[in-house]
């Protein structure tokens, strides 16, 4: 099976593609190949004779041809394949290559290293400090082209590269302040990543899901960025203090902006004191807001960015199981009104999700449980395979300390993250604005809503959506729509990991009354969403009030 390098380095001269790239490969243990010492070895002759002899452009053809050969564009079969990821693969995926400072200009080299990572291969962009990189790439005297103002010249180029080298990477790296291996140990993190590319929504997005994953901010902010709004609760102050040494070090100037925890965050109240405080900060359209913590926190910070000016850039870094499997990707942002939850928000879409998976360890163990809520439900509307996971790990899940996260349980809780976005991407890249297929995140979620209100949200989101998917397969189960044993199913998965599976709280009509003002109601008619079968959603509309209450009155039980 042909062999293709996991990850390929390209940047300026002086970058450190050779002192990374050989550190990056020390440390995964496999060879390390620099394209350049390819072409002589193949062409028998230095670069500089090649240059010398035939020209520049025909290095470049004989540098294309090095570069795919090694990258075996011709063995990619149509099947998907990903570099980061087990898939079964008519490739392996083995070994860091370095290719020349000018290798990425040329423009038969970019189509190859774009199809190199359209099917799952790594181009790294080595983003070095000028004067850093300046310094390195004419200490040996070897450059050439630095012979002669060597800052003129590497500046000229950068000029001209750095746009093409930002297009054509998969991920930028900047370098400063790092020693070689720490920069290879953050490229090696990086590739362990789970990343899911939101796609129907403009900006079109990732959501990285991973350890430190916070390193992502500048490269998503950019340059343009100045101002950095991070809105946080205190509950996650050392999280949020991580997010600030990053930013602050990449130059960003950053004001932290603290709002009330849960959903006492999601006021109007307190969307108004931030909009003052960004007045007062004098923020514009190129600065940004970056949303540290839970889905309440989230869903503000997102709904602030939304509003503010009319729109500007936002981040979300979710900190909570249910945020970082739900309510930090798909742009849906609000707050709660008198009337209800979530009741005044937009569709508002992030530039970027970045979850970082070591912030779970300093959540309680009952939020950690709330979360599995729209795990399973993640699982219940498309992916079988959630359910399964769920099943065989029920007892390490309910008993979770997530303090005491070991790396077995680590992995279990990654795949169900990475599962569940995969479900949420689905259904937000084709339907952003919730006119189809997106009602079906929805499951359980109107009487969710309901309970969570008239329990003056006591009741945690995830833990309200648990009764209210029990709600609705009973819903099912009398109109004949599923049987009892998938009744039961629901109410014994739930169960299994410690989440609620009844609730009698108020009277038929106070719930009805919240019921009818659910996103979902269409004038008197209430619409519901349920499952027909593991894994498949489908709409029930307008079931009798008395199916409604019957329904009702079994999760009272
Ligand atoms: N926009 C969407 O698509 C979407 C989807 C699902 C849910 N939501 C919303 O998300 C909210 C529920 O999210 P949630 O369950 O994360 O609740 P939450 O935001 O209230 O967070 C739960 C609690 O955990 C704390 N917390 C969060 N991360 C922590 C950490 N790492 N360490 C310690 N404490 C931490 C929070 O401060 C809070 O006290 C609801 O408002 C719900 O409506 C939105
Ligand atoms: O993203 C969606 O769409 C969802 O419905 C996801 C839900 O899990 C989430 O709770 C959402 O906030 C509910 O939206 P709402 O419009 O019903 O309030």
């Amino acid at each position: 099976m042909p062999r293709i390098p996991r990850v390929v380095f390209i940047g300026m001269p002086g970058s450190g593609k050779t002192r990374i790239g050989r550190e990056v490969a020390s440390l995964m243990g496999c060879r390390f190949y620099d394209s350049d010492d390819e072409i002589e070895r193949r062409e028998g002759m230095t670069v500089k004779e090649i240059f010398g002899r035939y020209g520049e452009d025909e290095f470049r053809t004989i540098e294309r041809d090095v570069i795919a050969n090694f990258l075996e564009i011709t063995n990619f079969s149509k099947s998907h394949r990903n570099a980061n990821s087990s898939d079964e693969s008519h490739v392996i995926f083995d070994g860091v290559l370095s290719l020349g400072g000018g290798a990425p200009m040329n423009r038969g080299t970019q189509r190859v290293l774009r199809e190199y990572a359209s099917h799952g291969g790594n181009v790294v962009y080595l983003d070095a400090q000028p004067e850093e990189a300046i310094e390195h790439a004419t200490r040996s005297g070897t450059r050439p082209l630095l012979k002669h103002n060597p800052q003129k010249v590497w500046m000229d180029l950068f000029e001209k590269r750095d746009p093409t080298f930002r297009t054509i990477s998969t991920f930028i790296m900047p370098t400063h302040g790092k020693t070689p291996r720490q920069a290879a140990q953050t490229v090696i993190d990086t590739l362990a990543e789970r990343v899911i590319h939101i796609s129907g929504a403009t900006p079109e997005y990732d959501v990285r899901i991973g350890t430190a994953t916070m390193r992502h901010l500048p490269e998503i902010l950019g340059k343009k960025v100045i101002r950095v709004a991070l809105i946080h609760t205190t509950s996650v102050q050392r999280h949020s203090d991580k997010a600030r040494t990053i930013l602050r070090r990449a130059g960003y100037d950053v004001t932290d902006i603290v709002v009330p925890d849960a959903e006492k965050g999601k006021t109007l109240r307190v969307v108004s004191h931030v909009w003052d405080q960004l007045g007062e900060l004098g923020f514009t359209r190129s600065d940004a807001i970056v949303g540290v913590g839970g889905g309440a926190a989230t869903d503000v910070a997102g709904f602030i960015a939304a509003t503010w000016l009319r729109g500007i850039t936002y981040i979300n870094c979710p900190t909570s199981l249910l945020a970082m499997v739900d309510a930090s990707t798909g742009g849906k942002t609000g707050i709660n009104t008198d009337a209800g939850k979530n009741l005044v928000g937009s569709f508002y879409t992030p530039a970027g999700v970045l979850a970082d998976v070591d912030t779970l360890r300093t959540l309680d163990q009952r939020i950690f449980i709330e979360g599995l809520g729209e795990v399973i439900k993640a699982g219940f509307i498309s992916d079988p395979q959630i359910l399964r996971i769920v099943e065989n790990n029920a007892d390490v899940l309910r008993t979770l300390d997530p303090a005491r996260i070991d790396d077995d349980d680590m992995e279990i809780i990654t795949e169900l993250i990475e599962r569940s976005v995969h479900v949420k991407a689905k259904h937000v890249s084709a339907d952003l604005k919730e006119q189809g297929l997106r009602e079906f995140l929805n499951y359980g979620h109107t009487l969710g809503h309901a309970i969570e209100k008239l329990e003056h949200f006591t009741w945690r989101h995830g833990e309200a959506v648990a009764v209210g998917m029990i709600f609705a397969a009973q819903l099912a189960q009398i109109h004949g729509i599923v049987d009892r044993t998938f009744v039961d199913y629901t109410r014994d998965i739930i169960e299994s990991v410690g989440l609620p599976t009844s609730w009698r709280g108020a009277d038929d009509s106070k719930v009805l009354d919240i019921m009818h003002r659910d996103k979902k109601a269409r004038g008197n008619m209430l619409r519901f969403v349920v499952v027909d079968s593991i894994g498949h959603a489908r709409r029930l509309e307008n079931p009798s009030e008395d199916s409604v209450l019957e329904a009702l009155h079994r999760v009272e039980e």
